[in-house]
């Protein structure tokens, strides 16, 4: 069992699991964006007035996802992009039209923070490696100033997730639903502080010392 994994090697699990195994990438979203829903409605937030904030890469897809899952059980939720949507990657720009094929609204401002009873963070996971952009850095300060429960998307927006440095500004989180392993930067530096409870979340990737345990298994059985 592997305890902690980089960013880098998380990315090679991701990429093995997509181009070795065949598990569309797509799907894996869908399993993450289930496994924040699974987190957020234990009955430890309140979901009354639900804020989730989106980038765009991958883990602002994982968001749009989770906006959507919740809008459909009921949930009064705010979908907030920030940044150009042309630049976003493949699955988010996929994410965002099926958002919009199911009728959610999406916004680029929010007011005041403080309206919120908890706000999903999904502005940047593990593939974030330079400070967040100035603009962004702007929000992140007046989310944790807002003082409202946040879940971080994997790792909160801003924490570099292999060495749990700050890169500009990043969120503090209440939890933190982190994908197949946890991440080393959320054991270390800052990731300690800013990462709340950590919740470890099985999406179907795997290390290929674990996928070499499964054959094993299968074979003796
Ligand atoms: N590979 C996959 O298919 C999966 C990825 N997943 C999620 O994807 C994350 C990793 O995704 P990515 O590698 O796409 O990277 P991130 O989504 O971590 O985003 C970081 C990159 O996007 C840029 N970026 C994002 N929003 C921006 C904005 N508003 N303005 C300017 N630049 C912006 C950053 O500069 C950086 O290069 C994981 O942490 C996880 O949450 C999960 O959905 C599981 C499956
Ligand atoms: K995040």
């Amino acid at each position: 069992m592997v305890d902690a994994v980089t960013a880098q090697e998380m990315q090679q699990y991701d990429h093995y699991t997509i181009e070795e195994i065949g598990v569309p990438s797509l799907v894996l979203m869908e399993r993450a964006a289930i496994s924040v829903t699974e987190v957020l409605g234990a009955g430890k937030f309140d979901l009354t007035n639900v804020l989730v904030m989106a980038g765009l890469g991958n883990n602002g897809g994982d968001g749009i996802a989770i906006a959507r899952l919740l809008a459909q059980k009921g949930v009064k939720v705010d979908l907030l992009v920030l940044g150009d949507e042309n630049r976003a990657t493949v699955n988010t720009k996929q994410q965002l039209t099926i958002a919009r094929n199911y009728g959610l609204p999406i916004i680029h401002r929010v007011k005041d923070f403080r309206n919120y009873t908890v706000i999903v963070d999904a502005l940047f996971g593990i593939g974030l490696s330079k400070p967040v952009p100035v603009k962004l850095g702007e929000i992140i300060k007046r989310v944790n100033a807002a003082n409202i429960p946040v879940v971080s998307v994997d790792v909160p927006s801003g924490l570099d997730a292999t060495t749990g440095a700050i890169l500009g500004s990043a969120i503090r989180a209440t939890a933190t639903v982190t994908f197949a392993y946890a991440k080393t930067g959320l054991l270390q530096g800052e990731g300690t502080k800013r990462a709340g409870s950590i919740y470890i979340k099985d999406i179907g990737i795997y290390s290929p010392e674990e996928i070499a345990d499964f054959k094993v298994g299968i074979e003796e059985n």
